[in-house]
C-alpha cells in the first residue's frame, strides 16, 4: 500500500483501497487525499513527532520522490517504523498539472482564521486541521520539515528557512543546526517576520521545530539527483525510525538574517537583475534591485545585500524577494 501510495494519490486511484492497515513495526491510517499517518506498535526512546510534507508546491517534484522513497523503505521492512509520521502530500491538483500552484500559492494561506474560498484554501484549511490533529495527539519533541526545491539556481543549492518565532515557539533545540549541517543543508535563513508558510504554521501554533527545506533546483519527476540528498534521505530514515540522527558540523553552515521583503505591490514591479541571477547573489551598496512606478525604486543601503527566491511574477500584494544578510550562529 505504501510503495505506491503517492502515485496512486495522483492517479486519483487510493479510492477503494483499505483507510488503514499494518506496516513493518507499526500501522497507517490515511486521513484523507494525501494525508497518511504512520504510528509505531512501541515508540523508540528517540522518537519524535514528525510531520513531513512536499508538493506544497505542485512543480517540486525531488521532495516528492524522497519522500516517495522512505514510504517503499518503511513497506520493505528496510527501515522499522519507531516514530509517528504524518506524511502530506499537499497541492495535488498542482502536482498533477506540474505548476507551482492552481490559482492561489497555497504556502501564503497557513494562518487561522483564514477566510478565503478556492481550491488552495481549501486545502490550507484541511492541512492545517491534519497538522492540528496530529501535534494534539503527538506532542513529543515535534518536528515539521517542509520540503521544497527553488525555481532558481543557488550559491547554496540545500538550505533551511527558519521561519520567525516569538514567545515559546522561539527556541531552537540545541540539536537544530548540526541536525542540519548531517541533513546536508549549507545554508540558514532566519525569517524575519511572520510569513504565514505550512512550517511557520508548525513552529508559531504548535512551537514545533519548523522549517521550510531548499532541496535543489525544480526540475520534473525522473530529473531530480537524488544522490545530492544523501544526507536528508539519512535525516528522513532517523526520524522514521526515532533513533538519533547524525550530528553535522555546523561550521560547514553559513548563516543569513533576511533584512527586507520585497513585495510586488503593483503592475509595474520589475526585477533590474537578470532571470539567471542564482539565490544568494551579492549587490553592493548603491545598486538598484527593483523598480515600481508607485514606491519608486529599491536600492542597496548600508551594506551589501543578497537576493533570495527573487520572482517578479508572483501575485500582486506577494513577496517578490528576500533580501538578505549574512549572521552569526544564534545561539
Ligand atoms: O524559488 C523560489 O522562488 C521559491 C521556492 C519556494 O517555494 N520557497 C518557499 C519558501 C517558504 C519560506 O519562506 O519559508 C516559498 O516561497 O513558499
Ligand atoms: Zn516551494
Amino acid at each position: 500500500m505504501l510503495d505506491d501510495w503517492l502515485s496512486a494519490t495522483l492517479d486519483g486511484g487510493v479510492a477503494g483501497r483499505p483507510a488503514s492497515g499494518p506496516l513493518p513495526g507499526g500501522r497507517y491510517r490515511l486521513h484523507g487525499e494525501g494525508i497518511l499517518e504512520l504510528t509505531p506498535d512501541v515508540a523508540a526512546s528517540d522518537a519524535r513527532s514528525v510531520v513531513i510534507s512536499a508538493g506544497i508546491h505542485g512543480n517540486e517534484t525531488a521532495p516528492i520522490e524522497l519522500v516517495g522513497e522512505l514510504l517503499v523503505a518503511l513497506e520493505a521492512g528496510r527501515l522499522v517504523l519507531g516514530a509517528p509520521l504524518l506524511v502530506i502530500l499537499g497541492n495535488i491538483p498542482s502536482i498533477r498539472a506540474q505548476t507551482r500552484f492552481v490559482t492561489t500559492n497555497l504556502n501564503r494561506l497557513f494562518r487561522r482564521g483564514l477566510d478565503q474560498k478556492g481550491e488552495e484554501p481549501e486545502r490550507a484549511r484541511a492541512l492545517m486541521h491534519a497538522v492540528d490533529d496530529f501535534f494534539a495527539r503527538h506532542r513529543h519533541r515535534p518536528l515539521h520539515l517542509d520540503l521544497h526545491t527553488a525555481i532558481r539556481d543557488s550559491r547554496y543549492p540545500r538550505f533551511a528557512v527558519v521561519p520567525y518565532a516569538e514567545g515559546e515557539a522561539e527556541t531552537q533545540p540545541r540539536s537544530a543546526w548540526p541536525d542540519l549541517a548531517a541533513a546536508g543543508m549549507q545554508a540558514v535563513l532566519l525569517q524575519h517576520r511572520h510569513s504565514w508558510t505550512f512550517s511557520h504554521y508548525s513552529r508559531h501554533y504548535h512551537a514545533a521545530e519548523a522549517y521550510t527545506l531548499e532541496l535543489g533546483k525544480v526540475r520534473p519527476f525522473g530529473a531530480n539527483d537524488l544522490d545530492a540528498l544523501d544526507g536528508m534521505r539519512g535525516w528522513l530514515a532517523t526520524l522514521a525510525q526515532g533513533v538519533p540522527p547524525a550530528s553535522g558540523d555546523v561550521a560547514d553552515l553559513r548563516f543569513f538574517q533576511v533584512a527586507f521583503e520585497l513585495m510586488r505591490t503593483s503592475d509595474t514591479f520589475r526585477l533590474t537583475f537578470a532571470e539567471d541571477v542564482a539565490n544568494f547573489s551579492e549587490f553592493a551598496v548603491g545598486e538598484r534591485l527593483a523598480e515600481d512606478e508607485t514606491e519608486g525604486p529599491f536600492v542597496v543601503e548600508e551594506a551589501p545585500l543578497s537576493v533570495v527566491f527573487p520572482n517578479a511574477q508572483v501575485e500582486l500584494g506577494a513577496r517578490a524577494a528576500l533580501l538578505v544578510r549574512p549572521c552569526a550562529v544564534p545561539d
